[in-house]
């Protein structure tokens, strides 16, 4: 039983109470009491509503289901159309409009670059994230396998001066397409001097070249006729050079460049959603506790490296002088937003109305807002924002009604605290059929406060597998990436994101690069992301950052934007169209190929998140390749699972087979960490692999195939089953 105490007609969870009245409101001007009462009359006013707004999902989903179900042998696109308006699916389109958000920061209206995400519960790797700001592309091209291990070149001792080697010269090219010189390659560059205002550089032959665009050169740091730091920009974005021919890699560089430092993660998002396991009043103190330290900026870890305990904080403002003698800061630390919970669940960190737990997403709202009010106050020991906004992703909305909602709980929450209107901003994650379908509506609701739209394709990936679940059998799940709806969805977000007049106000996103350690293939393909319009791409770590930022120099997204029109001719019909394979042939391997793949990642995913609060893990998939799962991942491979049997293309022993092998696997792959419980040893009693089942057998029940009421309820189980174990 948790300890209370009674608010007014609330009750909070003792932790929580004294988290905000003694951590989060001293220093916002706001009193406790006022605080509360307000909260309670906002929770009486939205509580019922957000209710409101879950069951209307329900009752659309019924629906959906009925009509494939009675249209099995007579679909007719034009009917279905029909019946998707009738039911308020797809709703009437407003007329063109342009947003007119005010005050965002230069990360998301100037400039175009990586968007990192981040855990937020976890400290060592949220200071690491708001750090990613800059990147060393030495580090990051050397320890990944952007450099490839070919002609003697693998990671091998302290440092393979072959590898290194290749990684300067990788770093040479980039200079070379970026701020090419008027005559020559920067390879051939014995000293980089600034003489007259105009970087000057000393060849081997003994001559002189300039930068083809003196303009790139925006600063220096040290002496200038010998800079330990070259400041440059291109396309918005920043990088250095730095110089210094004493240390080991700038000695083996003629011109004694020891790194190149990006620009790399602009912004970053602390997220409290689907890379985080909380589910009480303590895990929901622990995560708003991280971000009252990173508003403040006194959040620390402790860590090792090299054998040493070192303690990691958040980093300072970069200072450079101009060209012309004037001090030049650059932000140190990346732009940060907050991605609340959506409108599902509810905790009980804060019950109302005979014991009711309120929506999680109001909570996450108020509480991440009220932290936020110490950067607007300046109250920290850095500034996140310097226009005074406070950035909060919104995610798994389904349809205008719910943004409109979440409009209005910004609305309230701003009166709550005292902040002047449109302060909060949103970003929105396009990651639901039913907003997808309707984007330029749901912008419309927010469009004095909109900062992003984002493609969330896992999430849509689940959500289409889950609303089409009884129009037959999906496709695999590697197929959807190259699937009509899935594109069609892509190009439309842009289509819709320009024709609402975002380029210059806000930002249009694309998703995330789930596959961590490929960095060689994400340089490839993300460059992708750029070319279909988005100014800003999501990536799982601070490497991948840096490494990303490659791509915002090669291209200009403001040229690529400026080329969309607002057409969207047969867009609609195309995201329409679902994913069912058509008179499959797949055979039995294939089949149960897929089924490992899945049940590996379910498992691998779930029995961290169960057994130890882990939210976001690294998992092998069965050709062993590492993937970012979350809970987004882990809805597609729980619903693909459910649809494949609930269409007849496996049987239930068959994936309860295949759950128990692939759970051996799991184990197996665990062996190494001393805190793992075993799921194969005891199936009926293992929390973990229950849950598996739970949200395979279970998945058509789940609302729109979300995985986190069983998720969070079997990790209150085994949090509560390890108390008795430990108190034993
Ligand atoms: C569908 C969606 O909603 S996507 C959004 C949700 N997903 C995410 O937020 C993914 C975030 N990424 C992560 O959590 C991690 O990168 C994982 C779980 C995928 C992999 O983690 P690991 O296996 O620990 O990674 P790995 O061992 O390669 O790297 C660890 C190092 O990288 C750093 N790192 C890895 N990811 C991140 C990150 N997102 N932010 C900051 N630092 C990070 C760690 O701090 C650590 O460095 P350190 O030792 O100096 O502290
Ligand atoms: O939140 C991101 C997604 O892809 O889902
Ligand atoms: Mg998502």
């Amino acid at each position: 039983m948790k300890d209370y105490v009674k608010v007014g007609n609330l009750q909070v969870a003792s932790v929580l109470f004294e988290f905000v009245n003694m951590k989060a409101l001293p220093g916002t001007g706001l009193s406790n009491e006022k605080f509360w009462q307000g909260f309670e009359a906002l929770i009486e006013e939205l509580a019922p509503k957000n209710k409101a707004l879950i069951n209307r999902r329900a009752e659309i989903q019924t629906k959906l289901n009925n009509w494939y179900k009675d249209h099995q042998n007579n679909f007719d696109f034009e009917k279905y159309i029909a019946f998707l308006q009738q039911i308020g699916y797809l709703e009437t389109e407003v007329e063109d409009y342009e947003i007119t958000t005010e005050n965002a920061d230069d990360e998301i209206v100037l400039q175009a670059g990586p968007q990192l995400v981040v855990p937020v519960n976890n400290a060592r790797y949220a200071i690491n994230a708001a750090n990613a700001r800059w990147g060393s592309l030495y580090d990051a091209l050397y320890g990944t396998d952007a450099i490839s291990d070919e002609d003697g070149a693998k990671k091998e001792g302290k440092y393979n001066p072959v590898r290194g080697g290749k990684v300067i010269a990788f770093g040479k090219q980039f200079l070379d397409e970026v701020i090419p010189l008027k005559n020559t390659s920067h390879k051939e560059v014995t000293q980089y001097s600034i003489i007259g205002g105009k970087l000057t550089v000393t060849l081997s032959n003994g001559k002189t070249d300039y930068l083809l665009d003196d303009n790139k050169l925006v600063g220096y740091h040290g002496k200038i006729e010998s800079p330990e730091t070259l400041l440059f920009q291109n396309n918005g974005l920043h990088f250095e050079i730095k110089i210094d021919p004493t240390h080991p890699i700038g000695a083996s560089d003629r011109a004694g460049v020891k790194d190149i430092i990006m620009e790399s993660a602009l912004t970053t998002i602390m997220d409290f959603e689907d890379s985080v396991a909380a589910v009480d009043a303590e895990d929901k103190v622990e995560v708003y506790s991280n971000w009252l330290g990173l508003i403040k900026g006194d959040l620390t870890a402790s860590l090792q490296k090299g054998g040493k305990t070192i303690t990691r904080t958040l980093h300072p403002d970069r200072s450079y002088n101009s060209l012309s003698g004037d001090a030049i800061t650059l932000p140190g630390r990346s732009l940060l937003f907050v991605r609340n919970v959506g409108h599902l669940m509810t905790n009980n960190a804060v019950l109302y109305q005979e014991g009711q737990e309120i929506p999680e997403g109001i909570m996450d709202g108020v509480i991440t807002g009220l932290i936020s009010k110490h950067d607007l106050l300046g109250t920290g020991q850095y500034k996140n924002s310097n226009k005074g906004s406070v950035y909060i992703v919104k995610p798994k909305m389904h349809g205008s009604e719910e943004v409109a909602f979440a409009n209005q709980l910004f609305d309230r929450i701003e009166d709550l605290l005292e902040l002047k209107r449109n302060t909060l901003k949103i970003g929105v994650m396009d990651e639901e059929r039913r907003t997808s379908l309707n984007l330029k509506n749901c912008i419309y609701q927010v469009k004095e406060r909109l900062v992003f739209i984002n493609t969330g394709f896992l999430d849509r990936t689940g959500d289409e597998m889950h609303t089409s679940m009884e129009a037959g059998a999906m496709i695999r799940k590697n197929d959807m990436k190259s699937s009509t709806w899935l594109e069609a969805y892509e190009l439309s977000n842009v289509v819709v994101g320009v024709g609402a007049g975002l380029p210059g106000r806000a930002q249009i996103g694309k998703g995330m690069w789930a596959m961590p350690d490929l960095m060689a293939d994400m340089l490839k393909q993300k460059v992708g992301h750029l070319k279909a319009g988005a100014n800003t791409a999501w990536v799982p770590s601070p490497t991948a950052a840096t490494l990303h930022a490659l791509h915002y120099h090669q291209i200009d997204v403001k040229d690529v934007q400026q080329k969309f029109t607002n057409a969207r001719e047969g867009l609609r019909d195309s995201i329409l169209t679902f994913p069912v394979a058509k008179n499959p042939t797949w055979s039995e391997e294939e089949i149960q190929q897929e089924l490992d793949n899945n049940a590996q990642g379910i498992l691998g995913y779930v029995v961290r998140w169960v057994e130890q609060g882990v939210g976001c893990s690294k998992v092998l998939d069965i050709n062993n390749v590492g993937l970012m799962e979350d809970r987004a991942t882990l809805r597609i491979s729980s619903q693909h699972m459910t649809n494949w049997l609930h269409h007849g293309i496996c049987t239930k022993e068959q994936l309860l087979d295949t759950l128990k092998r692939m759970a051996k696997v799991v184990d197996e792959q665990n062996v190494g960490d001393s805190s793992y419980r075993s799921m194969a040893t005891d199936y009926d009693n293992s929390v973990a692999f229950q849950a598996a089942c739970e949200l395979v057998f279970e998945g058509r029940n789940q609302p729109s195939g979300y995985t986190e009421p069983i998720l969070h309820r079997r990790r209150i189980e085994a949090k509560a089953k390890q108390r008795i174990e430990a108190n034993k």
